[in-house]
């Protein structure tokens, strides 16, 4: 089965939602960002872009049997204090959509504007087809005016099929050769994938597609690893404790969000390892395009015992203590250092 109207629709989605971001990140004010009930920062560009990206799809694929699950709902909009930053995200949206020229026919109302985030409330699960969104990966990393992503994917009966991460602050070049002192070196990748058919980049502005590759590197000491910039979301001590298992020699490279599993595709570096404090439950936006851009690009996503990960679940995905990724050479011997490293760790408590 092909994908190709669906890729479209979600590529247009995913660009045009990163406008919405672009232009909110360069004018970020205080009274954009909000707090959740569950502490994490939500800012007017969070919502616009989700409901960007539903009326995209909408607009080209039709609402009868449309499905989306994704993280952000109005609950904190439909009240009084939720009046003003719902102004901004419509006056937001509305110029947006209206830059493109194919979408901004009439402009959206309140209701259309609280409407068209709430349907992301979808369940998701093993049968049927739902999209799986995270308007804004990295929300932290958004703020502080570092990457994020704008994370698109489609289950289909239980499977990922297609995946578009949209990275507006992620350098064209290998992050591996980026000079960071190189304002020259342009940013903005679209990096999408279909199911059998490979990976590919692009500028955000729309430069030819190149097909893109994990690395083919079979030796640990040469590999370099991602982890999640926060501490909060990941154990840098557990993972410092594997790569010196590995033999790894340079440090982490510590990127916000899903931008990790679009530079890992194209090869910028070797390994993602991924292990959340005890308690917290991962969600199905914050990993479903990332997997599927790497796979498509040859590489291994697995949580902590080898499992691949199950996105037919609904909202959530049950692993095993963390998530791994890498090439299919260094799958083994990561795998190995990931079990013993495992293991001292819980002796040692
Ligand atoms: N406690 C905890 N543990 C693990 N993960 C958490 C935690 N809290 C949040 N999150 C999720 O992390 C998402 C951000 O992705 P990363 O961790 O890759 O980026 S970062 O480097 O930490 O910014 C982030 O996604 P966004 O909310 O979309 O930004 C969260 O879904
Ligand atoms: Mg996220
Ligand atoms: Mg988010
Ligand atoms: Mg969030």
């Amino acid at each position: 089965m092909s994908y190709d109207k669906e890729l479209d629709a979600a590529k247009n989605a995913a660009s045009l939602a990163a406008r919405l971001c672009q232009k909110v990140q360069k004018a970020l004010l205080q009274a954009d960002v909000q707090s959740k009930s569950d502490k994490s920062p939500v800012t007017v560009a969070d919502y616009g872009s989700q409901a960007v990206v539903s009326v995209v799809l909408q607009k080209e694929l039709g609402s009868a049997s449309f499905s989306l699950v994704a993280e952000e709902d109005s609950g904190d909009l439909r009240n009084e204090k939720g009046k003003a930053t719902l102004q901004r995200i419509m006056k937001l949206v509305n110029e947006t959509l209206a830059s493109d020229g194919t979408y901004g026919t009439a402009p959206l109302s309140e209701e259309d504007v609280l409407a068209a985030i709430d349907s992301g409330r979808s369940e998701g699960g093993p049968s049927g087809q739902h999209w799986v969104l995270d308007p804004i990966d990295g929300t932290k990393g958004f703020l502080r005016g570092d990457q994020y992503a704008i994370a698109l994917g489609l289950l289909d009966e239980g499977k990922v099929v297609l995946g578009v991460l949209s990275c507006p602050n992620l350098p064209l070049s290998s992050l591996a050769s980026h000079n960071l002192q190189d304002d020259q070196d342009k940013v903005g990748c679209l990096f999408y994938a279909q199911v059998g058919s490979g990976t590919y980049m692009q500028s955000l502005d729309g430069s030819t597609p190149i097909k893109v590759h994990v690395t083919d590197l079979d030796n640990p000491e040469e590999a370099s690893f991602f982890e999640s910039f926060e501490a909060a979301h990941s154990l840098h001590d557990l993972s410092s404790l594997i790569a010196k298992k590995l033999g790894v020699k340079a440090p982490p490279v510590r990127i916000d969000s899903q931008a990790k599993y679009g530079a890992l595709s194209r090869g910028d570096g070797a390994i993602y390892l991924r292990f959340p404090h005890k308690g917290y439950r991962e969600k199905i936006w914050d990993h479903a395009a990332g997997y599927l851009v790497v796979a498509e690009a040859g590489g291994v996503v697995s949580d902590a015992a080898g499992n691949p990960l199950d996105f037919s679940k609904g909202r959530y995905l049950d692993l095993h203590e963390g998530i791994i990724v890498t090439n299919q050479k260094l799958m083994p011997a990561l795998l190995k250092a990931v079990k013993e490293s495992l293991n001292e760790k819980a002796s040692s408590l």
